[in-house]
């Protein structure tokens, strides 16, 4: 052991002594608290004085009662945060730094070796930091310089001075295996080492490797919309999982982890994240999929159709006579020229064309749909949409009761009084004793007359009572009737947005509104459809939003639309956005065209947006980022990390059974080479049932199919869609069949680069017949091998 790494190793010797104190102090702590909050909760009555005599009394009871609680809640709060640190100290025993700055700074005589961690440590005395926490101001110099001049900024300014040298550990169970000396970038030997390990079924947290770009993502502060592009493998989800634990450590007064919103793809992805924010010591986002928000607004109207069943429509209905105006449509239904049509609708409202659905009440219309039109836009022409739906409101709750009035001298009236079992009864008629301010006690009788009269009064509201709530909740809206009003001619051709863009889709809109009229007559709701619908549904009766939220991030954001987006600003005013995404993924069809998040600069302005882009792709070998970047215009800009493997492979095989006897093999030889998580990957759903049936009993046994329901992925050999397979990665992954016949058309090149770019380590490609020609340029500049 050279001199260097002995002192080093004595330096940790001497922090884990340090850890292992505070270990040892933080459990007394944690067992003292256990003990007060134990202890207090059985004497909590004891020092309670309940006294409810007179207000005085009343009031000091209270007092007492809210005291106590507060005592209570301290200890409580004190113990959890006692738990909290022993759990990042127990964490750091594993690894407690892995990285060290010898920095100098200006006007300092000495200068500092700050050693960096997941977690900061104090000496003994409380004055010296052994370790600094990765999101202190100061570590932001390991992830942002090569040794020279080198400044941070600290909420009271910058601090300037020079990086002398910067190291980089590998630590285990106290033992430094490796210690290098970084000059450029940060360590490419540990990066190396930590991409080169097999794929775990949970992403893990980056904190040892950030990269300069990355970590300019990870502390971004001034603009209210950041967008983040990176290509496939570039790190953004990573990125995102440490930018929210820099801002719960950063705004740790402020923010708390429920006020941070992660929007995922879904809900597998959503386990696969859920471990790197504990790894860090933090508690987990709220992680939403945009879907599940949809259903919880809408499935109480209709059956919503699922995003994933769209994209399986589009996978798998080309032979249907609907296809191509179902196309034009999601397109259309994502456009910024349909949000602006949507928008230009709304403004119409104002003047006319509002729907109502007439108010009925024991099979009869008490309230048509007619007169409330009539009532909507009579008077005050000038009236904007919020103040003509407060007067109708007025209005239609004086009206029921007018109409409460006389339904009380009808015979149904007497009917269901005669009705009354003599529970109901008796609690009526204690009702009305108590509204006549008469006491169990008095012996003041009701008569007959006012008896009934009561009655009837209590029975009709009662009946009444799902009307009003329907007036309150404004559910006398036909916001069907509106919505499809926009699709019936010449609504949408009018509208101002569409006539100048969109010209092309114009050709299709008879057919656009021809199928969007007749699913929204059979009760149902297209995937396009569910955002706008809900736009303008907010647009008439006023946004719901959630103002706890500070900070917004949407992972995979290709996938969103403009509306998509515009609907999350207004439902989320007091956040900031952080959005990431990479076009060459985008596999809805609604963005088939697009190439950049351009039109997101609108949501708040060119000075409130900031764009960074990540080149450098990390999960895949040089071989295989240097296969699937040749797959996508523009491609030559991604940078392959360079980490060695084989190239990819292409297999052709005559047939099914060869192909499926092929995949056997090679699984068996990808887990012989240490595969531990193998991918499947198939063009849909539709393909992935198929096949995974067709490749037999025993496999069945042993595969796993994924399907939109999935929950988790274990390690292991998964069949699996493409477009469920986003946003993960595997050790190996079996492009299931890329031949011409399955990934020939153009629309479908996104979808395959996104199912190759999912591999780490090996890449293997069969195809039934000629193969794709998206890898014409792969083949003809050997970039794979090819075997027959
Ligand atoms: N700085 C880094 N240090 C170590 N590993 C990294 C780093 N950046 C990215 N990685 C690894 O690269 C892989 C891809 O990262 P991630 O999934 O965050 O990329 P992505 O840009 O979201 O990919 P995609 O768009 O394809 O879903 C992960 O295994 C991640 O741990």
């Amino acid at each position: 052991m050279n001199q260097e790494l002995q002192r080093e190793q004595e330096r940790l010797d001497c922090v884990m002594e340090v850890l292992a104190e505070s270990i040892g102090e933080l459990e007394e702590d944690a067992s003292r608290h256990r003990n007060e909050v134990v202890e207090f909760r059985k004497h909590f009555w004891e020092d309670v004085t309940v006294n409810l005599d007179n207000f005085d009394d009343f009031l000091e009871t209270v007092i007492s009662l809210r005291q106590q609680a507060e005592v209570l809640s301290l200890s409580q709060s004190s113990h959890r945060q006692a738990s909290k640190r022993r759990a990042a100290l127990l964490r750091m025993q594993e690894n407690p730094y892995f990285g060290r700055i010898d920095f100098a700074e200006e006007g300092e005589p000495e200068m500092e070796q700050v050693y960096i961690g997941v977690s900061s440590l104090m000496d003994p005395s409380g004055e010296r930091f052994l370790i600094y926490d990765w999101r202190a101001p100061i570590s932001s110099v390991y992830y942002d310089y090569a040794p020279g001049p080198a400044e941070y900024s600290t909420p009271g300014g910058m601090i300037h001075g020079e990086l002398k040298r910067k190291w980089q550990y590998l630590i285990r169970r106290g033992r430094i295996e490796s210690m290098f000396d970084t000059s450029l970038t940060i360590g490419d030997e540990v990066l190396q080492e930590v991409l080169g390990q097999t794929a775990n079924s949970q992403m893990r947290s980056i904190v040892a490797t950030i990269q300069q770009e990355q970590n300019r993502i990870i502390r971004h502060d001034r603009a209210r919309l950041l967008i983040v592009q990176g290509a496939a493998g570039s790190g953004k989800t990573s990125a995102a999982l440490q930018r929210i634990a820099y801002l719960l450590y950063k705004y740790r007064e402020r923010i708390t982890a429920d006020q941070i919103v992660l929007f995922s793809p879904n809900v597998m992805f959503q386990t696969y994240v859920s471990g790197v924010l504990p790894e860090l010591g933090e508690e987990n986002m709220q992680q939403v999929t945009f879907q599940e928000y949809l259903d919880h607004r809408l499935s109480g109207l209709f059956k919503v159709e699922d995003a994933y069943a769209q994209l399986e429509y589009l996978l798998t209905a080309n032979d249907n006579p609907d296809y191509p105006a179902r196309m034009a449509a999601i397109r259309l239904k994502a456009s910024v020229s349909f949000l602006e049509a949507i928008q230009a609708y709304r403004s119409t409202l104002e003047q006319s064309g509002m729907r109502f659905l007439p108010l009925q009440f024991r099979g009869e219309t008490l309230i048509t749909a007619e007169e409330m039109t009539e009532q909507f836009y009579s008077g005050d022409e000038t009236l904007r949409l919020s103040g003509r739906i407060e007067r109708l409101t007025t209005w239609l709750n004086e009206r029921i009761g007018e109409i409460e009035k006389l339904e009380r001298r009808k015979p149904w009236v007497q009917d269901a009084i005669e009705l009354l079992s003599n529970e109901q009864y008796e609690r009526a008629y204690e009702q009305i004793r108590k509204k006549h301010g008469l006491t169990e006690d008095s012996d003041e009788e009701i008569e007959g007359e006012r008896l009934s009269r009561e009655l009837a009064r209590i029975i009709v509201r009662k009946k009444m009572k799902p009307l009003r709530e329907m007036i309150r909740e404004l559910r006398f809206f036909d916001l069907t009737g509106i919505y499809k009003q926009l699709f019936e001619m010449p609504m949408l051709h009018t509208s101002s947005g569409l006539e100048a863009e969109e010209a092309e889709l114009r050709e299709d809109l008879v057919d656009i509104c021809r199928i969007t009229i007749r699913n929204l007559d059979e009760g149902k709701l297209f995937y396009e459809d569910a955002t706008p619908f809900l736009l303008l549904h907010e647009l008439i009766l006023g946004f719901q939003t959630n103002v706890s939220i500070r900070h917004v991030l949407i992972d995979e954001a290709q996938d969103y639309s403009p509306l998509q987006f515009e609907f999350i600003k207004r439902l989320f005013p007091a956040a900031k956005l952080t959005v990431l995404g990479d076009f060459h993924q985008a596999i809805f069809a609604h963005a088939a065209s697009i190439a950049d998040f351009q039109e997101l600069t609108r949501l708040y302005g060119p000075e409130a947006t900031e764009t960074i882009l990540l080149r450098r792709s990390y999960r895949s070998t040089r071989p295989i980022v240097e296969f699937t970047r040749s797959l996508i215009p523009g491609g030559e800009n991604i940078e392959p990390f360079e980490r060695k493997g084989e190239k990819p492979t292409l297999t052709q095989v005559a047939d099914l059974s060869e192909l499926h006897r092929l995949i056997e093999h090679k699984v068996a030889d990808l887990k012989a080479r240490g595969a531990d998580t193998i991918a499947i990957v198939c063009r849909s759903a539709a393909e992935s049932a198929a096949a995974y049936e067709a490749l037999g009993e025993e496999r069945i046994r042993e595969f796993k199919l994924v399907t939109r329901d999935s929950i988790e992925y274990k390690q292991g050999v998964v069949v699996i869609p493409a477009y469920l397979a986003k946003g993960i990665e595997f050790d190996a992954v079996i492009i299931y069949d890329a031949s011409a016949r399955s990934y020939g058309e153009e629309s479908l090149r996104r979808l395959f680069y996104t199912a190759c770019t999912r591999a780490m380590h090996h890449l293997q490609l069969f195809s039934v017949g000629r193969a794709s020609p998206f890898m014409g340029t792969a083949i003809s500049k050997g970039l794979m091998k090819v075997e027959d």
